[in-house]
Formats: C-alpha cells, sequence, structure tokens
C-alpha cells in the first residue's frame, strides 16, 4: 500500500502538496480580500449615487442582458409637452402611475396640501421603473428626464424649462404583438383611472399668466366661497347655477350647432360687491381651475394665445378689471409707446386679438371653458366686447340689498329666520336706502364675536353713510340746479343779443328802406 503520512512520501509529492496547498490558501486569501475591497465600493458608491441614477443603470444593464430580441418589443414616448402646449396624455399617466404604490419601491414621495385632510403617498417617478398588468399582458413604465444642455445656445430661463420640459416624459414598453390592444383598451383605462382620481383628489387650482418669458404658475385654490355664501338675489343665484348646469349638460347640443362648447360671462358692478367671490363660488361649484389672465402682463396676441393654449379643459379663464387692466385702442391699431398707459409698458396687444380670443378661431381650442370678465365700469367697455353673442350672460352685481344682508347675517353671526335679532328690521330698511357694499357690510359684521354690539355698529354705520350720502345727493342736485341756471342764464343772454341783433338788423333795414323812400 502507498503510505498516506507525508514523512512517507516521496519528497517531490509531498512539496508538490503543500505547494498546491498554500497557493490555494493565498488564492483563496485574494479573493476573499478583493471581493471585501468589492464590497467597500460599492456601499461607498450606493452612497454617493442617487437611488435613481442607480434604478436607470439597473433598467438598462437589465434590458441589455435579459430584454427579449429587441424586435418583440415596441416602446412609446409620452413626452411631457406636445409643441408648445403641455400633453395630455403625459398627464394623465402622471396621475395614474402616482398612485401605483409596489412593495418593491424604495422611495416614495410623501406630501400633503393644505386642502388635503390626510397625508398621501405616491411613487417617486425620477428613474422608477414601474411593472403593470393589463388583461395578462406585462408592460413596464419608465420615468425619462434627459438634458440636452449640449445643444443649448444661451437660452432664457423660461426657454430652458420649456427645453425640459421637451425632453421629459415617460416610456411605455411592452410586446408589439399587443399594440392594438394597448391604444384600443389600455390607454382608455389609464385615462378612465386618471380622471377618476383627480375627481377624487380634486383639489381646485389658480394659474396665474405671468409675462412671456416666465413659465405658468398655479397654486391650490382655497378660496371658501360657494353659491350659500355669497350674498345676492336669490333669483339672480338661481338663475346663474341653472345658467351653469345647462352649459355642463349641453356637449352634445354645442356639437350638433356647430359652437365652440365655451360661455361667456360679464360680471360688472362697483368694487366690493363680490365679483372675485362669485368667480370663486362658480369654481367650486363646478370643480374648474381658475386662469387668471393679467392683460398688462401681455405684450402681443401671441403671448394671449400661448397662455390660452396652455389651459386645460374644464376650467375658469378669467380677466379681470378689463377696463383697466390694459388700454385696448381699436381693433386693428396696436399700443405704440405715445400711446401706452403711463406705467404700463408698450403692447402690440389688439382688441382683435381679445375677440379672437373669445369667439373667433382660437377661442375653440379647449372644450367645457368658462370666460369671465369683470369690471367696475361697464359704460366704458368696447361695444365690440359687448355685442350679443360675445358674453353670453351679463351679470350685475349691486349693492347690499335686504336679502343679501340676510345671507351675510346668517353666515357671519347665524341669525337667521328661526334665530332672528330684532335689530334686523331697522337694518334692512336702512340697506334699502343705502348704497352699501356687501364688503363693507361683511366687514362690519366681523368687529366682534357679539351679535348685539356687531349690529348695534352696522345701525351706526348705516345711519352715517345714509346721512353722508343724503348730503352728498343734495350737494349734487344743488349743484345741478346751478348749472342747469347758469345754462339757462347763458340761453336767456343769447336770446336777448339775438333778439338785440335783430331788432338792431331791423332797424337799419328800415332807415335803409326809409332812406329809399327819400
Ligand atoms: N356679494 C357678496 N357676498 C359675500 N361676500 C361679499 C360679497 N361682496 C363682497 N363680499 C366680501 O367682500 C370681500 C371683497 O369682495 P370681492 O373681492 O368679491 O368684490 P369685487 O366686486 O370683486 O371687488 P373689486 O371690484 O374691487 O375686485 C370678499 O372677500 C367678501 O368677504
Amino acid at each position: 500500500m502507498f503510505p498516506l503520512n507525508p514523512k512517507h512520501m516521496p519528497k517531490s509529492v509531498a512539496s508538490l502538496i503543500s505547494d498546491y496547498a498554500s497557493s490555494l490558501i493565498s488564492a483563496y486569501a485574494s479573493i476573499t480580500a478583493l471581493g471585501m475591497l468589492f464590497h467597500a465600493v460599492v456601499k461607498e458608491l450606493k452612497d454617493l449615487i442617487p437611488q435613481w441614477v442607480r434604478s436607470y443603470i439597473y433598467l438598462k444593464v437589465q434590458n441589455y442582458f435579459f430584454k427579449p430580441p429587441p424586435n418583440d418589443h415596441l416602446t412609446l414616448v409620452i413626452k411631457q409637452t406636445s409643441g408648445i402646449v403641455l400633453n395630455e396624455v403625459y398627464e394623465k399617466v402622471d396621475v395614474y402611475l402616482g398612485a401605483k404604490i409596489s412593495p418593491s419601491d424604495t422611495r416614495l414621495e410623501l406630501s400633503k396640501t393644505y386642502r388635503q385632510k390626510t397625508i398621501s403617498l405616491a411613487i417617486e417617478k425620477r428613474g422608477q421603473v414601474v411593472k403593470d398588468t393589463f388583461d395578462d399582458i406585462e408592460l413596464q413604465w419608465c420615468y425619462i428626464a434627459k438634458s440636452n444642455k449640449s445643444s443649448k445656445t444661451n437660452n432664457s430661463p423660461a426657454a430652458d424649462d420649456e427645453e425640459v420640459k421637451h425632453h421629459c416624459g415617460f416610456e411605455l414598453t411592452f410586446n408589439k404583438k399587443h399594440k392594438s390592444k394597448e391604444m384600443d383598451s389600455y390607454m382608455p383605462y389609464v385615462f378612465a383611472q386618471a380622471n377618476s382620481i383627480r375627481q377624487r383628489e380634486k383639489v381646485l387650482k389658480l394659474y396665474c399668466s405671468a409675462n412671456y418669458s416666465s413659465s405658468r404658475s398655479s397654486i391650490d385654490l382655497v378660496h371658501p366661497a360657494t353659491f350659500d355664501t355669497v350674498a345676492m338675489e336669490p333669483e339672480l343665484k338661481k338663475m346663474i347655477i341653472d345658467d351653469l348646469d345647462r352649459f355642463l349638460e349641453r356637449r352634445e347640443l354645442y356639437k350638433k350647432v356647430g359652437k365652440a362648447w365655451k360661455r361667456g360671462y360679464l360680471l360688472y358692478g362697483p368694487p366690493g360687491t363680490g365679483k372675485s367671490s362669485l368667480i370663486a363660488a362658480i369654481a367650486n361649484y363646478l370643480k374648474f381651475d381658475i386662469y387668471d389672465l393679467e392683460l398688462s402682463s401681455m405684450f402681443s396676441n401671441s403671448d394671449l394665445r400661448r397662455v390660452l393654449l396652455s389651459t386645460t379643459n374644464r376650467s375658469i379663464v378669467v380677466i379681470e378689471d378689463i377696463d383697466c387692466s390694459v388700454k385696448i385702442n381699436n381693433r386693428e391699431t396696436a399700443m405704440s409707446s405715445k400711446t401706452a398707459t403711463p406705467g404700463y409698458p408698450a403692447s402690440k396687444f389688439t382688441l382683435s386679438g381679445l375677440l379672437n380670443f373669445i369667439d373667433g378661431l382660437w377661442s375653440c381650442c379647449g372644450d367645457e371653458r368658462i370666460i369671465i370678465f369683470t369690471t367696475n365700469h361697464k359704460d366704458k367697455l368696447d361695444p365690440a366686447l359687448l355685442r350679443p353673442g360675445r358674453m353670453d350672460v351679463h351679470i350685475h352685481l349691486s349693492y347690499c340689498t335686504p336679502n343679501g344682508f340676510r345671507t351675510l347675517a346668517s353666515n357671519y353671526l347665524g341669525i337667521h329666520e328661526s334665530n332672528p335679532h330684532h335689530i334686523c328690521g331697522e337694518i334692512e330698511s336702512l340697506i334699502e336706502s343705502t348704497e352699501v357694499t356687501p364688503a363693507a357690510v361683511a366687514e362690519a359684521l366681523m368687529k366682534s364675536d357679539d351679535a348685539d354690539v356687531v349690529l348695534e355698529g352696522l345701525v351706526k354705520f348705516l345711519k352715517e353713510k345714509k346721512a353722508a350720502d343724503d348730503e352728498l345727493k343734495k350737494a349734487k342736485k344743488a349743484d345741478e340746479e346751478r348749472t342747469k341756471a347758469a345754462k339757462e342764464q347763458g340761453t336767456n343772454k343769447a336770446e336777448r343779443q339775438e333778439r338785440d341783433e335783430d331788432v338792431s338788423t331791423n332797424c337799419e333795414k328800415n332807415w335803409q328802406k326809409r332812406e329809399a323812400t327819400f
């Protein structure tokens, strides 16, 4: 038998085994050290490279190695903008994916607006890969954000913003054979889901159009005004609500008669009569976002067009104080620097641009739109703006009426038919004979928590206001009478002068006749 003890082995074999063993051990040690080094490097990189970059690299590597043959797959790219306007598909996908959280997600976004009652969780978009299944078809969504810095010139920040938007979007990858199912069933499903999520979590937005170079900005619209809180005549309130309801139901009718599905309202009345409050009440009633258009920041018709194109459907476009926000001279002539309103830069904005926006071709780019103009001086508006068919409904918001006071007293003090107050009758008759705005009444009602104190204060205020109004009326009347008398005196004087002239002419004629007879 061959001796197993190395001592008994031949020298060369023993040394061979020991060499082999030591090289095995050193190889193992090197591999372990290398492994530890690799592990340390990976750990370091993990801390240094943001998660979304790692996900992106992971996706690319995964796609490279494990992707089925490329011919089998189709990738649809959904960019954030389509031309110069927001891409609706992007918006819908954004909402849809925002609500999808899977156990494998490692980064989530936490948010809560002041209006929301609970904190909401959503996946963090950047670099996230979201797997979805629809009718047993596997789909993969990925958010892309490419910057195109090399091709950039010295663009303005707004242009940069547009550029970034243009290169942001989603990629949807799936097997080619399901293409028609994707387009015919999956995308409508995504749209429907997004709409119902939006409706559930609807937080109204107030968009402010800044100037040409800056991007559109929005804030949550947290205006508490509703049709219950706005003080106005009940019949007028009912008329507005009925009109809005009818408008919403008439989609098919508008289509049938070939009219853009939009409605124009002109709200006019003195300051503080509730024009802005009514706009907020309409937005809250319809659950429509508001676009507040600052005409003074528009420098040309194309600015207006651009802003209009970026508004969404089911929205209210508001132009407040149309009579003084910008000087619009006539339909064709743009404002030159000579005609510009002091304090406003020269604008190439024209009335025809605005009219085009209301009922021209540009008014058709969108559905379910309400356009609201407000003014304190309807008489100062260009008749072209008031032409029938342009602003469909003209709503006069007047000084406070007894009905208006009842609404305010109920809202502010909880005083109503079943909880009356003995001073209310006196206040109502004072209000009937005084020109006082709902804003002034509302302010008076806020002065104390004690209803007696507040209402007595209001009576005092109304009496003082009435006395001041009467004084003013008297002064006005006296002034008018003086002017009338001066006019009459002037007329009398002119008549006397004419008479005198006639007399002298007659005398002259008679004298000439007599002269001729002699
Ligand atoms: N009709 C109203 N009903 C309830 N509150 C009102 C009404 N009118 C005014 N107010 C109160 O007065 C405040 C100012 O009113 P609001 O801004 O709506 O008036 P406005 O007519 O738009 O004024 P302006 O022409 O100066 O813009 C509101 O915040 C609200 O508290």
